[in-house]
């Protein structure tokens, strides 16, 4: 089923057992507030910095809970063997290492311990590749994976590698466990499966996981021992987005992980952008037409009450002209953002234009309708609106109806003369069709 009403255009909220700061051990100055600055641009996290392994263990002797990931470099002048990732390991977090310097020996001796990834000091283009995984870990907390592999070691290897990222990961142990969860959970964006499974195999849970998502909704990773080319092919055909053979290197397998995710991602963006209002993160007109069309039809069908809503910020002009169009913009936004939060999931909210909203609304009656329509305005009344160092407050007018009519573009014609008539009343008021039952 389709959400009908958009929460503002953020990112899902990261899991609860996830911190929000990222710990930057470094003893270049320099380098910390340059990642500290990039964490906080790109990845939208604040960070702690600490100059030795002394600092560190300090910082994490208190609620090392706080923090999301750490960054470590890999030579600290009390920690030259890297004694840094042990520490930070120890608190189960996970961490990104910085070497100035890189061989096959270095590689081998960091990618024994399980990191997320290395990188090299090198340049500036590194230190946003960091921010960057900072930014995908941060993201992971809320994306769900389903391993599917009938080997409890092999699960558990699996898992234990995902969660290295803080992605979010299920278990089960053949195809048929696999549908049922998949049933269960919602949210599931990435499932990687083995071939050979007893009661479902990897072939034919792929066949059936296929029949009711895309591969734009849904990625599948196949991983089998069997380094058979035909194999691959069997599964890349049957629907999986991509396949890893066993045994692989960690980095290859995060590598496939992370693009298949953002694969995903991606295609949620653009559609969203396609959807979506770009100021408020609200459904666009078309959207709003396109899905209340759907629920108009079928509201006449089976003779369902359906509230059509048109709102307005009053005076918007004025608010435009005095303090500017981008205060404008900030107040169009934090409307929306109070509107969606004033409306239920199954509502259909939408920006109608400029700094015009609407709303079809099902399941309320003449009465309940009256006691949304009370909230949403004295929520935009009563909520001050900071723009740079101005506080500013706006009201709104609003129009609904009930009735029916004989299309969509009807209704919300008759939800507009209403919003007419609160406009005319003197703003700042809410106006019900006098039609209606
Ligand atoms: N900042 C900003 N302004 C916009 C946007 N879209 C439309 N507007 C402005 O919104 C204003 C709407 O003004 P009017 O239609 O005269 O209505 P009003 O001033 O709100 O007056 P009433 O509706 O009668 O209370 C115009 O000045 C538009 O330029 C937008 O995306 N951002």
């Amino acid at each position: 089923m389709t959400p009908t009403t958009p929460p503002p255009a953020t990112p899902a909220a990261p899991s609860a057992n996830a911190g929000e700061r990222v710990l930057l051990i470094d003893d270049s100055q320099a380098i910390s507030r340059l990642l500290r600055a990039c964490c906080q641009d790109i990845a939208g996290v604040e960070s702690e910095i600490a100059g030795s392994l002394a600092e560190a263990q300090a910082l994490l002797s208190h609620n090392p809970q706080r923090f999301l990931a750490a960054v470590v470099d890999l030579n600290l002048p009390d920690a030259i063997e890297g004694e840094a990732i042990d520490l930070v390991q120890a608190h189960d977090l996970p961490v990104i290492v910085l070497t100035a310097h890189y061989d096959e020996a270095i590689r081998e001796r960091i990618l024994a311990k399980n990191i997320v990834d290395y990188l090299l000091k090198s340049s500036l283009h590194e230190i946003d590749h960091v921010a960057a995984l900072v930014r995908r870990i941060h993201r992971n907390c809320s994306v769900k994976v389903l391993v599917v592999d009938d080997s409890r070691s092999f699960r558990n290897y699996l898992v234990k590698l995902l969660e290295q990222h803080r992605l979010h990961v299920l278990q089960a142990e053949n195809g048929r466990v696999a549908l049922d969860i998949m049933r269960s959970e919602t949210g599931i964006e990435l499932v990687i499966t083995d071939y050979n499974m007893p009661e479902m195999d990897g072939l034919a849970l792929i066949s059936a996981l296929r029949q009711q998502y895309s591969r734009s909704e849904l990625a599948i990773i196949g991983i089998s021992e069997l380094s058979s080319s035909a194999l691959s092919a069997r599964l890349l055909k049957s629907g999986a987005n991509d396949f890893i053979t066993k045994p692989f290197l960690v980095e290859e397998f995060y590598c496939r992980i992370i693009q298949n995710i953002e694969q995903i991602e991606l295609i949620r963006a653009i559609r969203d952008s396609a959807l979506r209002d770009y100021l408020t993160g609200l459904y666009n007109r078309r959207h709003f037409f396109s899905a209340g069309e759907t629920l108009h039809a079928a509201a006449r069908r089976r003779q369902m009450a359906v509230a059509a809503v048109m709102l307005d910020i009053d005076h918007f002009k004025r608010v435009n002209d005095t303090y500017g169009h981008l205060a404008g913009d900030r107040v169009i936004k934090q409307v929306a953002t109070i509107l969606a939060s004033g409306v239920r999931e199954a509502d259909l909210l939408g920006r109608y234009g400029g700094e015009e909203f609407c709303i079809l609304l099902t399941g309320t009656d003449r009465d309940y309708l009256a006691v949304i329509l009370e909230r949403l305005r004295s929520a935009v009344e009563s909520t001050p609106i900071v723009h740079e160092d101005q506080t500013l407050s706006v009201t709104i007018s609003l129009g609904a109806t009930f009735d029916l009519s004989e299309s969509l573009q009807a209704m919300i014609d008759r939800a507009d003369a209403c919003l007419y008539r609160a406009k005319q009343g003197g703003r700042n008021r809410f106006v019900i069709d006098d039609a209606d039952g």
